[in-house]
């Protein structure tokens, strides 16, 4: 699962800082400060942090997508990450497409953000598709059909469109859709969000597969369970800084900073469910 140009660790963050550029009225903005840390080829590393304190932007940075899209877009102002042995302050524009397929980026909320005009094999398949028009129809139907039953859904869901969904059942259909492409690297900002306590558990043997394929993991959860079922070290962010970094118990059991001392003590975040109006599929 390596690039071949990459001997060293899947992901590394080399004392990075990350910046805003000043945009109209607002200043510019630091969002990462000196962030150091290695992850290997199949490690899973978790992201936890206090609102603002960077997470996102580390995520976006980490996967390339800070050098697309659109403006207001953070840039690398000190230090460098690199992520499947590309820098992420000079990668090139071929370089940026490859490693769009083979990072895959689940941003926040992303079943809330699904096309709605598409049906859940359009939104499945639509990756493949724009990366190979002429893939072949058979391969890509068992594909989805494979995505689909590890993220426990029926396939009477197939022509289903999102509205016809609950948020958990739309949600497990974005982490279907962010896997498809078999990246090397999956990063996912907040992967759990509003999937219900009965059906969390596909994700997480869907990521423990991954990994036992040769698949990196990036994680951004305020959800404890998850951080100890699929993480090996956890990150923690407060005001653009790292303040702990190690396997979560440890940091918890011997907090390095009063975020993680008021985390220890909350118990982490509540367990969610998926939203009453989910229109019988389950
Ligand atoms: N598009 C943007 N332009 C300017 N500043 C931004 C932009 N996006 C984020 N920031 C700033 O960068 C810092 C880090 O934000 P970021 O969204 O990465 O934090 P976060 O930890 O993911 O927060 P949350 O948990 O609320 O999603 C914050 O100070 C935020 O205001």
């Amino acid at each position: 699962m390596k690039h071949p140009e990459q001997d060293g660790p899947a992901v590394r963050a080399s004392d990075l800082s990350v910046d805003y550029a000043a945009h109209g009225v607002s200043p510019s903005n630091r969002a990462l400060d000196g962030i150091s840390f290695e992850l290997p080829v199949g490690g899973s590393l978790g992201v936890i942090g206090s609102s603002g304190s960077g997470k996102s932007t580390l995520l976006r940075v980490l996967s390339g997508r800070h050098l697309s899209g659109a403006d207001s877009r953070p840039f690398v102002s000190g230090g460098d990450a690199s992520t499947l042995g590309r820098s992420m302050r000079k990668v090139g524009r071929r370089e940026l497409t490859k490693l769009t397929f083979e990072v895959s980026l689940l941003e926040q909320e992303a079943g809330a953000h699904l096309k709605p005009e598409l049906t859940v094999t359009e939104l499945i398949s639509e990756p493949v598709l724009e990366r190979d028009k002429k893939f072949s129809e058979r391969a890509l139907g068992v594909r989805v059909a494979t995505l689909l039953d590890a993220v426990q859904m029926p396939l009477s869901s197939l022509d289903k469109y999102p509205y016809e969904l609950s948020g958990g059942q739309r949600q497990r259909i974005a982490i279907a859709r962010a896997l498809v492409l078999g990246p090397k690297v999956f990063i996912a900002d907040e992967p759990m969000a509003g999937i219900d306590i009965t059906v969390r558990h596909t994700v997480t043997e869907l990521l423990d597969g991954f990994r036992r394929d040769g698949g990196t993991v990036i994680v951004v959860t305020h959800d404890l369970a998850m951080l100890r079922e699929v993480t090996d070290d956890v990150l923690a962010l407060h005001q653009s800084r790292v303040v702990g970094y190690g396997p979560i118990d440890a940091m918890l059991a011997d907090p390095p900073h009063e975020f993680l001392a008021a985390l220890a003590q909350s118990g982490g975040t509540e367990t969610q469910y998926e939203t009453p109006e989910a229109v019988g599929i389950d």
